[in-house]
């Protein structure tokens, strides 16, 4: 399996050849799960993310110790078309913020015990607006892909993606309606509060995306090249270097999951690390997860992005691995059985 890519035939080649989980361990963490001092199946949800997890790390008895949260930026062309409730300059205001520790993500990564990183992706260049042209060149998109790749610490063992990019859910409804076409409107939110006209006007310049990228139509990673934006490619390089490390992947909201998205219609099963980390307000995110086939672990009315979602869900698979791998069975602590 090769470890690095510089081109994208060597990045598609990685795709074709993504490793499993290990079927014995996550068998060995379901046998564990029957012994443990609790009446079968009553932590729920829990046992199955604990299973699961063991899986992907190879270990029956697996822990979360070094979780991270990866925050990428980036500025997107199509913000010209007015299809954003902020302005452009807020992706770089933010990620001031961000260095600063003043935005929400920094309070969340802190309290769940994440090392959380930010990678701003040539915020002084955005990428083209897509309804002249493709956003990203090839060069433009493998850099990006690189990037994410490149900001996984190996050493880790739970990740969550993140973004901040003035426009995304613009790009992000764009590669939902290449992928998996339907009406714009439908695919088509409020993002940061786009409303009315306005948002009818996003759906139309949505629209015009796809139909100016035509190749971007059922081809993920030409969806994620031509409608997507720096930080979004970077996100899937991110889930891919995840997987190639198996280090299971929680997502985060609707342009985390545009991005998965592109990895999944590419090469299915490519996400199978992956765990929805919560459902987000944005209109056309459950049906993105429902065709991915993840259940949100959270649904909290939240739609803002940077991993929040995701990082709170890491606290939900924290909890499932500490009651796997630390409680005692019936036999060890002497409690009868049914
Ligand atoms: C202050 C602020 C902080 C944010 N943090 C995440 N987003 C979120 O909103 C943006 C997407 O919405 P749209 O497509 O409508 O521009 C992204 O940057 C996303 O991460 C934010 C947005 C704002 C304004
Ligand atoms: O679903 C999300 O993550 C989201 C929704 C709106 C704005 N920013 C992010």
């Amino acid at each position: 399996m090769r470890q690095d890519f510089t081109s994208l035939a060597e990045f598609i080649e990685i795709l074709q050849e993504l490793p499993s989980p290990r079927v014995s361990a996550r068998e060995a963490a379901a046998a564990r799960d029957a012994c443990l001092t609790k009446p079968p199946g009553s932590l729920g949800r829990l046992e199955e993310i604990a299973a699961w997890y063991c899986g992907w790390r190879g270990h029956e008895r697996a822990r979360v110790e070094k979780p991270q949260v990866i925050v990428f930026a980036g500025n997107h062309g199509v913000t010209a078309q007015g299809v954003s409730a902020f302005p452009a300059e807020v992706t770089g205001q933010m990620v001031a913020n961000f260095e600063a520790g003043g935005a929400a993500i920094n309070q969340l990564a802190e309290t769940f015990g994440a090392g959380l990183s930010v990678h701003a992706l040539g915020l002084e260049n955005p990428t083209r607006d897509f309804t002249q042209g493709p956003a990203m060149s090839e060069s433009e998109f493998v850099d990006a892909l690189m990037k994410g790749w490149q900001a996984v610490d190996s050493k880790s063992d739970l990740l969550v993606v993140g973004e901040m990019g003035i426009g995304n859910t613009t790009s992000a409804a764009a590669i939902s309606l290449a992928l998996f076409g339907g009406e714009a409107e439908a695919w088509t939110g409020a993002g940061t509060g786009v409303a009315g006209e306005a948002l009818a006007h996003k759906a139309t310049v949505v629209a015009r995306g796809v139909e100016v990228n035509k190749s971007s139509q059922n081809n993920g990673l030409e969806a994620l090249r031509c409608l997507g934006g720096r930080e979004i490619a970077a996100m899937a390089g991110a889930m891919v270097r995840a997987r190639t490390l198996r280090i299971p992947l929680i997502l985060d909201g609707f342009i985390c999951t545009a991005a998965a998205a592109c990895l999944h219609v590419a090469q299915p099963g490519a996400l199978d690390h992956a765990l929805a980390g919560h459902v987000s307000a944005e209109a056309a995110h459950p049906k993105l997860l429902k065709i991915l086939n993840k259940e949100p672990i959270l649904s909290l009315g939240m739609r803002l992005g940077e991993g929040s979602g995701g990082a709170l869900a890491m606290a939900v698979v924290k909890g499932a691995l500490a009651c796997h791998s630390g409680m005692a069975t019936f036999a060890e602590a002497g409690v009868s059985e049914a």
